[in-house]
């Protein structure tokens, strides 16, 4: 559901701009209070961009615990119906809140076996795969290295954080 035009949020001042942006980045205020300062914004891509070049920027440790911010999937807080209201959506629309018991216990396993190799959750956009493709894709990306999986984790947490900003900034047609 867009509702802020991006000349609305450059008037936001930096509490009001944490207020709605805060989650765009999983559990990670930080983001949207360092790219804050960047204001004004020309249109959603430059804030898109902007989000982008922090999380890039990151040290290898501060990607990592962006990544450490991210529920599992189909995890503890998923089966408590504790997740943020966005991660609720998200699952569901990949269709991980009607697993088999039999697909819910090779994803638990999976995330498991992926947590013990790189030290941070599996992260993909649950938004732009189904539940096969997830599975899929974990079982490939668990044969990555650290470093290569750090950045792939990085590239799903732009295109979630991209999406979450579409629901919330209209974008103007280009004429
Ligand atoms: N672990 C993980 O990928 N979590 C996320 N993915 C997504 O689209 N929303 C999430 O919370």
């Amino acid at each position: 559901m867009a509702s802020l035009a991006i000349a609305e949020v450059n008037k936001l001042d930096s509490e009001e701009f944490i207020e709605v942006f805060g989650n765009v980045v999983e559990n990670c205020k930080l983001a949207a209070a360092a790219v804050w300062s960047h204001k004004p914004f020309q249109d959603v891509d430059h804030l898109n961009q902007t989000i982008a070049d922090f999380l890039d920027a990151l040290p290898q440790k501060g990607k990592e615990g962006v990544l450490r911010c991210h529920p599992d999937l189909a995890g503890r807080l998923a089966q408590a119906g504790q997740l943020t209201t966005e991660s609720t959506q998200e699952q569901k629309s990949a269709g991980l809140d009607q697993l088999t018991q039999d697909e819910l216990s090779t994803l638990t396993d999976l995330n498991q076996q992926y947590k013990v190799k790189f030290g941070f959750p599996f992260v993909i956009c649950a938004r732009l795969n189904k539940k096969a493709a997830i599975l899929n894709g974990l079982t490939e990306r668990l044969k990555h290295g650290a470093e290569e999986e750090t950045l792939a984790g990085v590239e799903e947490v732009k295109k979630i954080c991209r999406l979450r900003i579409a629901d919330i900034v209209t974008s103007e047609a280009k004429l």
